[in-house]
Order: C-alpha cells, then sequence, then structure tokens
C-alpha cells in the first residue's frame, strides 16, 4: 500500500524540494495512486525563460503535479569542459518554481545519483557520435544515462525538453521508444532573446563584446532558412557567410540534416544546426528549413 504524504513530503500550492531518489519516487507514487498526472522537466538549472516555457508546456493536461529536476550532470561532461564552473543557482531556481506552480524540485546531489560502482549506462547508438557527440565524446551516454535514471525515478506520463538541444530530444525520443519506456517525450520551441539569441543558461559566461557576437549564431540559421527555396548549397553559403562575417565566432559545425538528424533529403523538410564558441564558450542553435529544389 502506498504510504500517506506528510506536509514535508509534497505541500500543495506550494513547492517542496526532495534530495533523496528513494523518497521523492514514493512521493509521487502517492501522487499517482491518488490520480495525478506526473510531468518531468529535466534541467542543470540556472533556470530562465527557455525553461519556465518548458514548465508551462508540462502544465497543459490538467491535474498535473509537474516535477522539475535541477542536476548539473557530472557524466555528459567532458575533460576540461565547464562542470565545475557551470552556474549553481538553487535558492533563485526554487522561487521561479513556486512562481510557474511546480509542485516538486528535485535536487540530488551526485552522489545520490550514482551510486558506488555503477557501471550500466546507456549507448546512444551512432547519432550519439555525430554533431555535439564528435566535438564532446561521451556527452550523450552521459544525458541518457541520467535522463532513463530520472525517468525511473519520476515514471513520468510525460517528459518536456526544448528544442534548443535538438539533438538530445532527438535522442531521448529514440531512447523512449527503442527501450519501450512508457513516458511521452515532448519538444518544445527555442524561446530567444529580441535580438534572436537562444536563451541558455551558458550565455552568462559571455562578455558585452561577445554577447554581442552571440547573435551571430541566430543570424546565420535565419540568413540560411531565408533561402531554403534555393537549395542545400545556398542555405549552407548564407549561414557560413553570415558567420565568418563576424570576428570572434569560431565556428564547430554548420550542417543541415533531415528532421530526425539523418542525412539532408535534396529538399522538403530539414534542420540547420550550428555550434560555435565565442571566446570560450560553446554556444549551440538549430532552425527548421523547408528546402526547394532551387528551380524556383
Ligand atoms: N532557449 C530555450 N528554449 C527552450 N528550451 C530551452 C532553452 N534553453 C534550454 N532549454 C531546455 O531546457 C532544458 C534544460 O536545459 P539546461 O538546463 O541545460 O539549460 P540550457 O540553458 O540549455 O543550459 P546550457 O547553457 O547548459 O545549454 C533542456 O531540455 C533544454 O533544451
Ligand atoms: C537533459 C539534461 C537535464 C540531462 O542532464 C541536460 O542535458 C539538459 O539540461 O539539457
Ligand atoms: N543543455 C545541454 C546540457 C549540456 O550542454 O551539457
Amino acid at each position: 500500500m502506498t504510504k500517506p504524504l506528510t506536509k514535508d513530503d509534497y505541500k500543495p500550492g506550494d513547492v517542496t524540494v526532495h534530495h533523496d531518489p528513494e523518497r521523492l519516487h514514493r512521493v509521487v507514487k502517492a501522487l499517482r495512486a491518488a490520480g495525478r498526472n506526473v510531468a518531468l522537466v529535466p534541467t542543470m538549472g540556472a533556470l530562465h525563460e527557455g525553461h519556465r516555457k518548458l514548465i508551462r508546456e508540462a502544465h497543459v493536461m490538467q491535474n498535473t503535479v509537474v516535477v522539475v529536476s535541477i542536476f548539473v550532470n557530472p557524466t555528459q561532461f567532458g575533460p576540461g569542459e565547464d562542470y565545475e564552473r557551470y552556474p549553481r543557482t538553487l535558492e533563485s531556481d526554487v522561487d521561479i518554481c513556486r512562481e510557474e506552480r511546480v509542485g516538486l524540485v528535485f535536487a540530488p546531489s551526485a552522489d545520490d545519483v550514482y551510486l558506488p560502482g555503477s557501471s550500466v549506462t546507456v549507448h546512444p547508438g551512432p547519432l550519439g557520435d555525430e554533431l555535439e557527440g564528435a566535438s564532446r565524446p561521451g556527452h550523450f551516454a552521459g544525458v541518457l544515462t541520467v535522463v532513463a535514471k530520472l525517468f525511473n525515478i519520476v515514471q513520468p506520463t510525460y517528459a518536456v525538453f526544448g528544442e534548443k538541444d535538438y539533438q538530445q530530444l532527438t535522442l531521448v525520443h529514440r531512447m523512449a521508444r527503442d527501450l519501450n519506456m512508457p513516458t511521452h517525450v515532448v519538444g518544445v520551441p527555442t524561446v530567444r532573446e529580441a535580438d534572436g539569441l537562444a536563451l541558455s543558461s551558458r550565455n552568462r559566461y559571455l562578455s558585452e563584446e561577445q554577447r554581442q557576437a552571440a547573435t551571430a549564431l541566430s543570424a546565420a540559421l535565419v540568413a540560411g532558412a531565408h533561402v531554403s527555396g534555393r537549395g542545400a548549397d545556398a542555405v549552407l553559403k548564407a549561414a557560413r557567410d553570415t558567420l565568418d562575417a563576424v570576428p570572434g565566432v569560431d565556428l564547430d559545425y554548420l550542417e543541415l540534416r533531415a528532421p530526425d538528424l539523418g542525412p539532408a533529403p535534396e529538399n522538403g523538410d530539414a534542420r540547420l544546426l550550428v555550434a560555435a564558441r565565442v571566446g570560450s564558450t560553446r554556444l549551440i542553435d538549430n532552425i527548421a528549413v523547408l528546402l526547394g529544389t532551387g528551380d524556383e
């Protein structure tokens, strides 16, 4: 039988913060037994408007308890990446969650998530070594393993992810399908600043000058999308020219792919993806494009 909840487990109308995976698991199990839907929004914290939009999407279904996880997952960072430096702002994150009517925040420590001797991981398949995975070896094994753990701890009906991390969203979809996970994965369009820059927790690393240069990523995607009727070569050239015109932007990749990140089609729906370093900050972005044949 499910144990009744106490005020330390769940406070209707307020947010409750849990650190212990087993306790959180017990709380969501009791809420489900009481007829509530459970939706999960996985994050690494330092919450911004993009995260707020994911939380609002998670509320779309009536009678839902939204769980936001806040965990800077060490296994998805490579050596020399910004794991130590990544912003950790739990107190203000909890305030944002309260404003957004989140029921439960799950903020575990790395030791609670990865028990000593843990060795089994999720293998992302070949897509895990491409695009982001080519620059960040092992990144998607780390992401999918922690997302699978979160799905098992929370057992959500819905889990919401942003299109800003398009390859991550694609791989999480694929993991849920390939491993018969009962969670529905929902994608949310990218929230942008007025000048086009995709919101990202890492934007706070940028100096004023770098912040200005960083608009080159979204500008390049828009320039590419603008000429999409003329075909793939025109898209890549327009995007590349835009990036090349801005000093201080060091391109990592600019690629056109199919919407499922397979090879780009000659025409029809496609995705244009970019990653670049501005100073020491690595930024990513992407946009949907409709490729024409170049005849029109
Ligand atoms: N601008 C955005 N619009 C929509 N969703 C977003 C945006 N930024 C992040 N997300 C989504 O929020 C979720 C948590 O991402 P995360 O906490 O890593 O934030 P982030 O801003 O992407 O941080 P980072 O700078 O580390 O990439 C992911 O599903 C991510 O795609
Ligand atoms: C999905 C995620 C929370 C897994 O650590 C992370 O990759 C993120 O914040 O996008
Ligand atoms: N937002 C994706 C998490 C990462 O960059 O590690």
